[in-house]
């Protein structure tokens, strides 16, 4: 029987928030386990935000982020400094880092090396060293392999920086790639390969709001949707994919939901 993705749909993101979480605190206590660390890509965009609300909460019966174990990457960055309103560090260090609070610990964090800004493809390079050093890579091991990839997914069904029809999702052998002429400004970029996004243990799509209603459909019940950046991952992690969206955003979609994890 066909593996395929597991969709969630709550009434509004404070029931959102309370599930991911669950789901979170899961992938961080299979981390803890297999590593003795939690490896997780973070994305930009509205995820940040939603990731927040769910980490941060009050402790319960699920247990707490143990940040101090945390090594966090960027599923994708924008060629931008790092205090640019462009960043996607700038973003979470905002949104989630700056608000941890001492007790919770402090996460490893693998921002881009500004000082290639001019040459994204040597940015790639470094960000991909980085992942060789910290997943101890062999000539042998093919991937680095995420505990968990917190994704997005864009009004187009672009996720990462891999864009609709661009070459980019042909890559095979890079780990991490540059983009010079993203759709979406800005232009110049790097991004997570979809051999590295598919080949993690978990893959979380955070969706939300009425702006993602026409693409969530489009990508969970039509043919066409299925070549989209976001359908590829659907494909590539099939029953490893969970998506945790609100009811905004899937209205009209008839892929089954359900309400709980
Ligand atoms: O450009 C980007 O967009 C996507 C989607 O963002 P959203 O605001 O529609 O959630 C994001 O996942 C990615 O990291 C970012 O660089």
């Amino acid at each position: 029987m066909a593996k395929h993705p597991n969709l969630y749909s709550f009434n509004d993101i404070d029931s959102l928030a309370k599930s991911l979480r669950k789901y979170v605190l899961q992938c961080q206590s299979a981390g803890f386990e297999r590593h003795n660390a939690f490896k997780v890509a973070v994305s930009g965009g509205s995820l940040p935000k939603t990731l927040t609300k769910a980490l941060l909460a009050q402790d319960d019966e699920e247990g707490k982020a143990e940040f101090a174990k945390w090594e966090v990457f960027f599923a994708d960055e924008r060629a931008v400094p790092l205090d640019h309103e462009d960043s996607n560090y700038k973003l979470l260090k905002d949104e989630l880092l700056d608000k941890i609070p001492a007790s919770m610990g402090k996460p490893i964090v693998h921002p881009i090396d500004v000082q290639y800004m001019d040459d994204v493809q040597e940015m790639a390079d470094q960000y991909q060293a980085a992942l060789m050093k910290s997943f101890a890579a062999k000539d042998s091991v093919k991937i680095p392999i995420f505990d968990l990839l917190l994704l997005g997914c864009g009004p187009d069904g672009h996720t990462c920086s891999l864009f609709p029809n661009h070459e980019l999702l042909r890559e095979s052998d890079a780990w991490v790639a540059p983009i010079e002429d993203s759709p979406k400004p800005p232009k110049k970029r790097i991004t997570l390969t979809l051999p590295v996004v598919t080949g993690g243990i978990k893959i979380a799509f955070v969706a939300t709001g009425e702006g993602k209603r026409g693409i969530l459909s489009k990508i969970l019940d039509t043919e066409e949707g299925r070549s989209l950046p976001c359908g590829l991952v659907n494909e590539g992690g099939a029953e490893k994919v969970s998506w945790f969206t609100d009811h905004g955003a899937v209205q009209g979609v008839n892929f089954p939901s359900r309400g709980s994890l």
